[in-house]
């Protein structure tokens, strides 16, 4: 693992005994209704757009984007919708992300797309937190712990969006309850992005799925800073994609968005 993502497992760690799990307000449920994200993804194919996650970044390690108090976290995500992005992703992991709880709320009350809560899931007591359609869990810092983690979120009511980068990771995803599968093209020990990542795992999904009669959504994440990147994606398998950077580093985050949601025809 790289130091800043070492550093955010620590100091999530030291917050969640910090506040103690009485903090946590328990979520009655059903807490909302659920907006259903695979059904979104399906409607965004048939309409001829690409399925883009938008995420809303405020930083990542060794970089600031923006400052992003929950109403600017709103007015972005408000832009994002109205370019024809198919959910928002909020990043809720405050150190070296900058993200907020606030921000989510903000967020999901704001737009009508289905929204996903990005951070570092070590701890159950976290899906105690600020409700949001989807959750993503990381395959390579859960473990062997995934399965039940995963559980837990349906339980909760959320729709799990399990990470994974490598081999090793994919075979703990694929043993769980879980539709949705990430594909990171970024490197936790090196932060480098290399997008055959996804060229490498998104055939492996589809092969298992081909067998076992089941399917999974597959999500390419991270890097991806161009149309032709995601054509490259879409093309190795991806049903759909995950970005930040490069929207939060533009001038109109609503021009960037459509950029990408308009990009290409991949059929
Ligand atoms: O900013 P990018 O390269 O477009 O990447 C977005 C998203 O994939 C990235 O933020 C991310 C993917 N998995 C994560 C886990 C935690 C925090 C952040 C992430």
């Amino acid at each position: 693992m790289h130091d800043s993502i070492l550093h955010i497992l620590n100091t999530t760690k030291t917050r969640i005994q910090t506040f103690g799990p009485d903090a946590y307000k328990k979520r009655s449920q059903p807490q909302f209704r659920k907006r259903d994200f695979i059904a979104a993804v399906a409607a965004s194919q048939a309409e001829g757009r690409v399925p883009v996650i938008a995420e809303v970044k405020p930083a990542s390690p060794g970089k600031s984007f923006r400052e992003v108090p929950p109403s600017v976290a709103a007015d972005l995500a408000l832009e994002m919708e109205e370019a024809g992005a198919v959910a928002i992703s909020v990043l809720t992991e405050p150190g070296v992300f900058r993200g907020s709880l606030e921000n989510l709320k903000e967020v999901r009350k704001t737009v009508c797309l289905p929204v996903l809560r990005k951070d570092f899931i070590i701890d159950r007591v976290q899906l105690e937190e600020e409700g949001s359609d989807l959750v993503l869990l990381i395959a390579g810092i859960l473990g062997k712990e995934l399965g039940a983690f995963v559980e837990l979120a349906i339980e909760k009511g959320f729709e799990p969006l399990v990470e994974v980068h490598s081999r090793e990771d994919l075979e703990l995803a694929l043993e769980t309850d879980t539709k949705i599968i990430g594909v990171n093209n970024r490197n936790f020990e090196t932060l480098k992005i290399d997008l055959a990542t996804t060229e490498e795992l998104a055939p492996l999904i589809r092969e298992y799925d081909l067998e076992h009669g089941t399917s999974h959504l597959i999500i390419s994440e991270s890097g991806m800073n161009s149309p032709s990147d995601v054509r490259r994606v879409m093309l190795a398998g991806a049903d759909a994609v995950l970005i930040g950077s490069a929207l939060m580093e533009s001038d109109s985050v609503f021009d960037k968005t459509k950029e990408f949601v308009q990009g290409f025809c991949w059929r």
